[in-house]
C-alpha cells in the first residue's frame, strides 16, 4: 500500500509459469462476453462458464464478464445476492473454469460481504486458479437525472479505496468498474503505472448510454494510450435496470475493434500491444505532461 493505492499481483514464479502457456510477445486474444444476466444465480453463473469455455474454444486467452453477471443490478438485491470472496460459490467456479480452460478470466463483478459491508467487486484468476487481483468499485454509481434514471448505488453498497492492476505474461492491466470509468485521474493513475490495458466491467443505462458510453471508453483508451475493454450484461427491456449492452474493446488510438450489439453475444479479439508502443512513440504525452503546473496526481499518489 503506497500512498493510499495497493497493487495486488501474483508472484513471480506463478507469472512465469502462465506467460509461457498464454500469451506471446506481441499479445493475445480476449474474449469480452456479454451475458443475459437473469435472477438466478446458478444459471447466471453457469452460462458464464459456458461461454468461458466457448472463448476457449475460439483460442481467448484472456475471458471478461460484465458487471454483475452472476446477479440482478438492483440495490434491493446485492446483500441478498453477495457472498464472500474467495470463499462463495461464484468464485469457486471462476476457480475452476480458469484452471479447466488454462486462462485468465476477469469475473466482471459479483455483490461481496465483508464485515457486513457490501462491495461491488471484480475479480481476476489465472491459468492455474489463483485469485490474483481483486477491485472493488470506488466511485459509487449515484446519479438522479429526473426523467432518465435514478440509482444510488450507496444505498447498499460501500466504495473500495484502492487501485489494482495484474499482469498477464507482460502485459499490465489496470482494473474498474463502470462509473470508475468517468473518473480520468483513476485511469491516468494506472498509466503512470505502465498499464498497457484498462479493463472495466460495466452496465451503463439507457439515458447515459447513448452519448456517454463510447465517449468515455475512446476517451480514457487515448488519454491512456492504452487498450480498453468493457463487458456489459446484454440488454433486457423488461428488467428492473436495463444496461445499454454495446461491450466493446478500443485501441489506444480510440478506435473501436469491435462492438456488441445490444443483444446476448461475444466478441473475440486479436489484441496487439505494438500498436501502443508506437503510438506512444509518436505522441509522447507521457513525457510532456506539465507536472510543474499540474502535480496534484504525480505529487500525491506516488505508486
Ligand atoms: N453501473 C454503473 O456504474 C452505471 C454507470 C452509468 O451508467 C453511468 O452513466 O455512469
Amino acid at each position: 500500500m503506497l500512498g493510499g493505492i495497493k497493487l495486488l499481483q501474483q508472484s513471480t514464479a506463478i507469472f512465469n509459469k502462465v506467460r509461457m502457456a498464454s500469451s506471446n510477445s506481441c499479445g493475445f486474444k480476449a474474449a469480452v462476453l456479454q451475458l443475459t444476466v437473469s435472477g438466478d444465480k446458478s444459471a447466471n453463473v453457469a452460462n458464464a462458464l459456458k461461454r468461458i469455455q466457448l472463448a476457449k474454444q475460439n483460442g481467448c486467452t484472456l475471458a471478461i464478464l460484465p458487471e454483475c453477471f452472476n446477479a440482478p443490478y438492483n440495490t434491493a438485491l446485492f446483500r441478498q445476492y453477495s457472498e464472500v470472496i474467495p470463499g462463495g460459490e461464484t468464485c469457486k467456479a471462476l476457480s475452476q473454469a480458469a484452471k479447466s480452460n488454462q486462462m485468465y478470466i476477469v469475473g466482471g463483478s459479483i455483490p461481496e460481504i465483508c464485515d457486513d459491508n457490501v462491495y461491488n467487486t471484480c475479480t481476476v484468476w489465472d491459468p492455474n486458479g489463483n485469485l490474483i487481483a481483486k477491485h472493488r468499485k470506488m466511485h459509487l454509481f449515484d446519479i438522479n437525472i429526473p426523467g432518465g434514471i435514478c440509482f444510488k448505488e450507496s444505498d447498499a453498497l460501500s466504495p473500495g479505496n484502492s487501485l489494482n492492476t495484474f499482469k498477464l505474461g507482460k502485459f499490465k492491466i489496470g482494473l474498474g468498474i463502470c462509473y470508475d470509468i468517468r473518473f480520468s485521474e483513476m485511469a491516468a493513475l494506472y498509466r503512470k503505472e505502465g498499464c498497457d490495458m484498462l479493463i472495466y466491467p460495466s452496465a451503463f443505462n439507457m439515458t447515459t448510454g447513448p452519448l456517454h458510453w463510447s465517449l468515455l471508453i475512446r476517451a480514457r483508451a487515448v488519454d491512456c494510450q492504452a487498450f480498453v475493454a468493457v463487458a456489459s450484461p446484454a440488454r433486457i427491456t423488461n428488467s428492473n435496470y436495463v444496461a445499454w449492452g454495446h461491450s466493446m474493446i478500443v485501441d489506444p488510438w480510440g478506435k473501436i475493434l469491435d462492438e456488441a450489439t445490444e443483444k446476448d453475444m461475444d466478441l473475440y479479439i486479436d489484441l496487439d500491444f505494438n500498436a501502443r508502443e508506437n503510438m506512444r512513440q509518436q505522441i509522447p504525452t507521457e513525457n510532456q505532461r506539465r507536472t510543474d503546473v499540474y502535480d496534484t496526481i504525480n505529487v500525491k499518489n506516488k505508486f
